[in-house]
C-alpha cells in the first residue's frame, strides 16, 4: 500500500525550478497561501535531501491560520544522512522522518550525530542499497499512518517518484518568466526518458488563474 501522492511545485514557463545557483523565489503571494492550504489538508509532506541543503524550508503550515496539530509529517529522502543537524525541519513544531540507505546505515547509527536527531525525536527508516527504495518508504509511511503526501520536490526525487509510478497528481504553478539556463533544475531531472514514448501521460482536470500565475492540476495516468 501507498499514500495518495500529490506532487506541487513552482516552475518558471521555461520549466524552470530552481536557477544553477539554488535561487527559487518563483510563487506569488496567493500560489504561496495555496500551497500552505494543501499542507494543512495532507498527512505528510516530502523533499529531497538537495532542497534541505539548498532551502533549508521548514515544511510547515506557516503563511496561513494553523494549529501545530495541522503540520504534516516531515519526511526527508536522504541516502546517506546528511541533513544538517541544524536544518529548520529537525526543529519542534512537527514530526520529522529521515529516509536513509542501507549501504550508510551501520556507520551513521553509531555516530554523535544520529544520537543528537534521536534525541531531538527524529525517526529514521532505513531501505535499498546506495539510494532510498522509494517503494518501501512509501509502504512504511503509509503504515504508519501516512495516507495522503504532498511531494515538494526537488527535480531528482520528482523524477524518480514518477518514474516508480508513485505520484498520483500533479499541482504545478506556471509563474510568468522565464530564466533560462542548461543548468538549472526542471521540474523532472533524474535520469529522464529516452523516448517521448515512454513519457508518464497526465490529464489536466484544471487549470485556473491565481494572481499573476497559472495554476495547473493533472491526474497522472499510467501508473
Ligand atoms: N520551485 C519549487 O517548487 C521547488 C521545490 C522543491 C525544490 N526546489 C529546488 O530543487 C533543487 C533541489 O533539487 P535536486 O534535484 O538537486 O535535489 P532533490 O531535493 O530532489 O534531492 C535529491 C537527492 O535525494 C537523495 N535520494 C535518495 N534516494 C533517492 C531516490 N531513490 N531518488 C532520488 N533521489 C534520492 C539523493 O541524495 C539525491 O541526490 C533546489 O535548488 C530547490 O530549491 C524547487
Ligand atoms: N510551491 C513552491 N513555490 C516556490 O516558489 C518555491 N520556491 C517552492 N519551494 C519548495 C521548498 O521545499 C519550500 O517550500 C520553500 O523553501 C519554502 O520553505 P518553508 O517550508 O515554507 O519554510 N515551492
Amino acid at each position: 500500500m501507498k499514500p495518495y501522492v500529490i506532487l506541487n511545485a513552482a516552475m518558471t514557463l521555461d520549466g524552470k525550478i530552481a536557477t544553477k545557483t539554488g535561487s527559487s523565489n518563483i510563487s506569488g503571494e496567493k500560489d504561496l497561501k495555496r500551497v500552505h492550504e494543501l499542507r494543512r489538508e495532507v498527512d505528510g509532506i516530502m523533499v529531497g535531501i538537495n532542497t534541505v541543503i539548498a532551502d533549508n524550508p521548514r515544511l510547515t503550515v506557516h503563511k496561513i491560520d494553523a494549529n501545530p496539530e495541522d503540520n504534516p509529517v516531515r519526511v526527508v529522502v536522504d541516502s546517506k544522512c546528511r541533513t544538517p543537524i541544524a536544518a529548520r525541519i529537525t526543529n519542534k513544531d512537527a514530526k520529522t522522518i529521515i529516509a536513509g540507505a542501507n549501504d550508510y546505515k551501520l556507520e551513521f547509527i553509531v555516530s554523535d550525530r544520529y544520537a543528537n536527531f534521536t534525541k531531538r525525536g527524529i525517526d529514521f527508516f532505513f531501505s535499498g542499497d546506495k539510494r532510498v527504495d522509494l517503494k518501501d518508504l512509501m509502504n512504511y509511511l503509509y503504515e504508519s499512518g501516512i495516507k495522503t503526501l504532498m511531494l515538494e520536490g526537488g527535480s531528482t526525487l520528482n523524477f524518480s517518484m514518477i518514474k516508480e509510478g508513485l505520484i498520483d497528481e500533479i499541482r504545478i504553478c506556471v509563474a510568468p518568466f522565464v530564466v533560462g539556463g542548461k543548468d538549472s533544475h526542471t521540474l523532472f531531472d533524474g535520469e529522464g526518458f529516452d523516448t517521448m514514448d515512454e513519457g508518464v501521460r497526465l490529464e489536466l482536470f484544471d487549470s485556473f488563474k491565481l494572481g499573476d500565475d497559472l495554476i495547473l492540476q493533472y491526474k497522472v495516468l499510467n501508473k
